[in-house]
């Protein structure tokens, strides 16, 4: 059960972020930064297969800047370039700056090319997530923020449906089954080491910096850029898209919480759209027609998912929602505009 300890800044004097310069690990590590003002060591492999390299070299510049712009506040960054299986790496790092708590959002990414490559995600997620538990719980590091994800729960035949944190687990590709596993890891480490682990579930997360491989980037991209969208099927999948700022404060607020022992929050938006509509948003919102090249649903591709019911977060800790899909993806096409 979840006891929200008071607020405390014991833990966030030092915090690890894994997949630090990825999408959502360089949000929630620059607002650490500008927010929080800690000291962040910025662990990341990077040389993913599903992100670009040089943007993750740029995200990793966003960090430095940010932690020079708010140094005299206490804020500080550390880029280190690491691999979350390698243990030897992990303890050398976590004792060098004296790490007191972890955001681990590091690991491999995209439910479809799991398909075609199901030992990276196994080894990876599941592995990996392990290494860097023991590695932490053998440093003494008693906080720990883990990234989950809605592919746990594969889809439903109903979208009606509401997926509580218990609700069943029934993954359709390898990434999913890793990340069950991956849960499973933090669960089996908070009671070997007596750690904090909260487990802070994303239902489809977009916005500035987002995935090369995921729909909304591809969709403003492509409009801006007069190319075609590939569109799996008839366009009636669906999805509960949360903005990234809302993830971001998820795991903040998750950060500065600590539950006792094992947690874990589903969050994510209340509404679900659909892909059809979703398209029909980014056209608006460009002010622009997309071509569509009609493709069929490659395997794994989930297509109704329910919605989260994120009543627990909301309850234990007062996290909400804040940004709807209109606006995530004005502010994501924005964005792009302003750095294109
Ligand atoms: O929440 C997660 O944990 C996961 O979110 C994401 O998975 P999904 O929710 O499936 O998002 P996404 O790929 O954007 O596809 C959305 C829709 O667009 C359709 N889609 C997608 C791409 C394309 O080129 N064409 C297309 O029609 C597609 O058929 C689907 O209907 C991450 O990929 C995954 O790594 C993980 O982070």
């Amino acid at each position: 059960m979840y006891i929200a300890k008071p607020q405390t800044d014991e833990y966030t004097k030092c915090v690890l972020v894994t997949g630090a310069v990825g999408f959502v690990g360089s949000h929630i590590a620059e607002t650490l930064l500008r927010e929080e003002h800690v000291k962040v060591v910025a662990y990341d492999i990077f040389n993913s297969e599903t992100t670009v390299s040089e943007e993750k070299k740029e995200n990793a510049a966003i960090l430095k800047e940010t932690a020079n712009m708010y140094a005299s506040y206490g804020a500080s960054v550390h880029i280190v370039h690491g691999d979350i299986r390698d243990k030897e790496k992990l303890i050398e790092t976590i004792k060098k700056y004296d790490v007191t708590a972890c955001v681990h959002v590091g690991g491999m990414v995209d439910d479809r090319r799991s398909v075609t490559h199901p030992e990276e995600y196994i080894d990876v997620n599941i592995r990996g997530t392990a290494t860097l538990l023991d590695a932490l719980g053998q440093c003494g590091v008693k906080m720990v923020v883990q990234a989950s994800t809605r592919s746990v729960f594969g889809q439903r035949a109903n979208n009606d449906t509401y997926l509580t944190e218990t609700a069943e687990r029934r993954p359709i590709n390898p990434y999913g089954a890793s990340k069950v596993g991956a849960d499973a890891m933090a669960h089996c480490y908070s009671h070997l080491y007596k750690m904090n682990v909260t487990l802070v579930r994303i239902f489809a997360t977009y916005g500035p910096r987002g995935r090369p491989d995921m729909i909304p980037r591809i969709l403003i991209e492509n409009i801006v850029n007069d190319k075609p969208i590939r569109k799996f099927g008839e366009g009636t999948a669906t999805r509960t898209w949360i903005y990234i700022s809302d993830i971001v404060s998820a795991f903040v607020c998750a950060l500065k919480n600590p539950c006792n022992g094992f947690a874990e929050f589903n969050t994510g938006a209340p509404n679900s759209t659909t892909l059809n509509e979703l398209i029909a948003c980014a056209e608006k919102v460009i002010g622009k027609k997309a071509t569509i090249d009609h493709c069929p649903v490659p395997p794994g591709d989930a297509h109704t998912v329910g919605h989260p019911c994120y009543d627990l977060i909301k309850d234990t800790l007062g996290w909400e929602p804040k940004v709807g899909v209109e606006e995530g993806m004005r502010r994501t096409y924005n964005h792009y505009i302003q750095h294109s």
